[in-house]
């Protein structure tokens, strides 16, 4: 079950530039700032009431982000679902004919399993599943 939205991506170019924007903009700053290797990133985490914002920043060209910024710019990346089960919600969403691009869950940032949906079959919009690590 999806249950609420976690957290926005946006792709920047710039983290320490973009941080800088973002903690004006929300009155607030990063609370925590993370590299994640397998994805070719490193994120800042904001925190607006109970919605994450993730800035994200390419670490080398072939990472998603270097290549959406050629594409696309700076902008929003992907919105982030929180489910309780993300394995079952994989199985869900294949069922109802989505594109799930990683087969197995991986780890992403701020102790979270991840998986993605392929944007052509979300009307153009990269979503990200993500459940809580529970150890
Ligand atoms: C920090 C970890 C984690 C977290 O814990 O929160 C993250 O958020 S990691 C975020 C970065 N990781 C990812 O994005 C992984 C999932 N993405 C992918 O697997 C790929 O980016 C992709 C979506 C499959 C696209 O890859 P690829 O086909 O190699 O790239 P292209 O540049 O050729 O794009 C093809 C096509 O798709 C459009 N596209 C790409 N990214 C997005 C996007 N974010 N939103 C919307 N559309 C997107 C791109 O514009 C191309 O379209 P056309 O030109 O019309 O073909
Ligand atoms: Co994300």
């Amino acid at each position: 079950m999806l249950t609420n939205v976690e957290h926005i991506g946006i792709a920047v170019r710039d983290l320490a530039a973009s941080n800088e924007l973002f903690t004006k903009l929300l009155n607030v700053g990063p609370y925590k700032s993370e590299a994640v290797e397998s994805e070719g990133v490193t994120t800042s985490f904001f925190k607006v009431s109970q919605t994450k914002i993730e800035l994200l920043e390419a670490t080398n060209p072939d990472s998603p982000i270097a290549k959406f910024l050629d594409k696309k710019g700076e902008g929003i990346h992907h919105i982030a679902f929180e489910v309780d089960d993300i394995r079952a919600e994989m199985e869900r969403l294949k069922g109802e004919g989505f594109t799930v691009l990683n087969e197995i869950p991986k780890r992403g940032a701020d102790n979270k399993l991840v998986c993605f949906l392929h944007p052509k079959g979300t009307n153009g919009v990269l979503v990200e599943l993500c459940q809580e690590i529970r150890e």
